[in-house]
């Protein structure tokens, strides 16, 4: 009996030895891609790749590939390979060959690195990470949804939240320095939860609403989800097998119920209004059943779903990052005040739809922010057909990846010199004009670029007017400077908060 147990065990021990022989000689042999081909890389670990310190929370995935595309650039080099677990990447450094990537041969990079399982998670089917031709038909329906006309009907209601910003400072200031990240996201909760849901979601009166609750949920997820994530990336077909989804499950419950409620309702008492939601509605058929050109209740329903996700942490993200620049900066700020005082009063102090567009110096200063904390710092595709890189020997085979590190590209001296400065003034026409275009892309470029761009920059500037127009921002001593990012986070995010004294101004 002793002897059967024990020849079980070694069988089993051999097993289990012959499988991890294989699993490292098949890595191996997976992480020669890049040498065979000659291609610079940097040594990757099995089986992370080349995110082992990202895996394990030592530095966020963005500047791990910031830093890789300055190393490799600062060698002269053209492109380079890296890996992410057992799937091979492309790094293009040269500008004229990220273009060509995004835009000219874009159909061979159609698709993001994503996830969607549709039975078991319905919100997860929207437009970010949908691929192939599904991506393409609801491209086509949803673009319409932002274009100049439609904004201005959302303008209004813009407006009347960043009073409520206003007021809502006004009441806080005096309780000790304010984090903007915390404030800029309240403010954005509202903006696109009404724009989006068509719901008050009063989360700048009540910091603690379910709707911010769930909003902030989606965006922290714990160890074990992102674990989740990761398998969910590398291997969709086991992950679909056991049902998993991309996002907490209580987070996509609740949005769930938010959308069919208002659909709901809005279809039994006829009410109709100037959102998001409305023009997604509008869209669906009559039944909410599929027939080619109108969308179902599914699809309606991830669609407004992303435009929230999408939409309220990158804009506060960007307005956070604008307010501590400004704090660093007083020079820029007094400028900004007075441009906003000046637009101001050319409107009898009310501000439209028209006036925010005008204000250059209030556009550069989101771009330069937007250059130096670009929301998402990397931006993924999947080659979707085979493709050989122009010039080279590298065939970038389907089912690689390709990573672009927005990062990286906004702070190369060739195109920023002192990179760290911020200043403004690099994004004045002239000076935009002597720069490649494919220099600053923190909405993405091609046809796959962001959608809501528009939104997001009419919702932070309104929101930056309404505070600069009121208040004056300092950094506060608690803040650390520089700033440290958050390893854990795929969007640039400050690791302990942004920290601001802020004073009443007397207009
Ligand atoms: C400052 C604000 C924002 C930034 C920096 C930003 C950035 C981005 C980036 C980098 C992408 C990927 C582009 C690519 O792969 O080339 C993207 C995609 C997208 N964004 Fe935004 N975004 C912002 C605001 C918004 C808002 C307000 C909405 C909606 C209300 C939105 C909706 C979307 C959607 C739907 C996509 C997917 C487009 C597609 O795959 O076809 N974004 N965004």
């Amino acid at each position: 009996m002793m002897f059967f147990a024990e020849s079980v065990l070694l069988n089993v021990f051999s097993i289990c030895v012959a499988i991890v022989v294989l699993v490292i000689f098949s890595f191996k042999k997976r992480y020669s891609h890049w040498k065979n081909l000659g291609v610079e890389y940097e040594e990757p670990t099995i089986p992370f790749g080349n995110t082992k310190d990202n895996f394990l929370w030592k530095i966020s995935i963005g500047d791990y590939y910031t830093n890789f595309y300055l190393k490799m650039k600062a060698r002269k080099l053209k492109h380079a390979g890296s890996y992410f677990f057992h799937k091979v990447v492309y790094i293009p450094l040269d500008l004229d060959l990220i273009k060509q990537i995004m835009q000219a041969d874009f159909l061979h990079f159609t698709d993001h690195l994503s996830f969607v399982n549709e039975k078991d998670d319905p919100l997860g089917a929207h437009i970010f990470a949908l691929k192939g031709q599904r991506w393409r038909n609801l491209r086509v329906k949803l673009t319409p949804t932002f274009t100049s006309g439609k904004m201005k009907l959302m303008f209004p209601i813009i407006v009347k939240i960043s009073d409520e910003l206003v007021k809502t400072l006004k009441e806080e200031c005096g309780n000790g320095p304010i984090e903007a990240k915390d404030l800029s996201g309240r403010f954005t909760t509202d903006v696109i939860g009404n724009c989006a849901f068509g719901i008050e979601c009063n989360s700048l009166k009540d910091p603690y609403t379910k709707f911010r609750i769930m909003g902030k949920r989606l965006l922290s997820l714990t160890r074990t989800e992102q674990l989740i994530n990761f398998l969910e990336i590398l291997f969709p077909k086991m992950m679909i097998y056991f049902g998993t989804s991309f996002l907490p499950k209580e987070a996509t419950d609740f949005f769930w119920r938010v959308i069919k409620d208002t659909s709901e309702y809005r279809e039994k008492s006829g009410v109709r209004r100037n959102d998001a939601m409305q023009l997604l509605l509008d869209m669906m058929s009559k039944n909410g059943k599929e027939d080619g050109n109108t969308l179902t209740f599914e699809e309606v329903a991830a669609q407004a779903f992303v435009f929230f996700i999408a939409g309220f942490e990158t804009s506060s993200t960007l307005m956070s990052f604008a307010l501590l620049e400004l704090s660093l900066n007083q020079d820029v700020q007094d400028r900004l005040r007075e441009e906003v005082k000046e637009a101001l009063e050319r409107n009898k102090g009310e501000l439209t739809y028209e006036a925010i567009w005008e204000m250059n110096y209030l556009s550069n200063v989101i771009n330069e922010t937007l250059r130096k904390y670009p929301p998402l710092s990397i931006l993924t595709r999947e080659c979707t057909k085979d493709y050989t890189v122009p010039y080279s020997n590298v065939v970038i085979r389907k089912g690689e990846l390709v990573f672009i590190s927005v990062k990286g590209i906004q702070y190369d001296p060739d195109n920023y010199p002192d990179p760290q400065k911020f200043d403004p003034l690099r994004f004045t026409e002239e000076n935009k004009s002597k720069r490649h275009p494919f220099s600053f892309i923190p909405f993405g470029e091609g046809p796959r670029i962001c959608l809501g761009m528009r939104f997001g920059l009419m919702q932070a500037k309104v929101g930056l007017i309404s505070l600069i127009g009121n208040f004056k921002f300092k950094v506060s001593p608690i803040t650390r400077i520089p700033v440290e990012l958050d390893p854990k986070s795929f969007l640039t995010s400050s690791l302990d908060g942004l920290f601001l004294d802020v004073e009443q101004i007397k207009n």
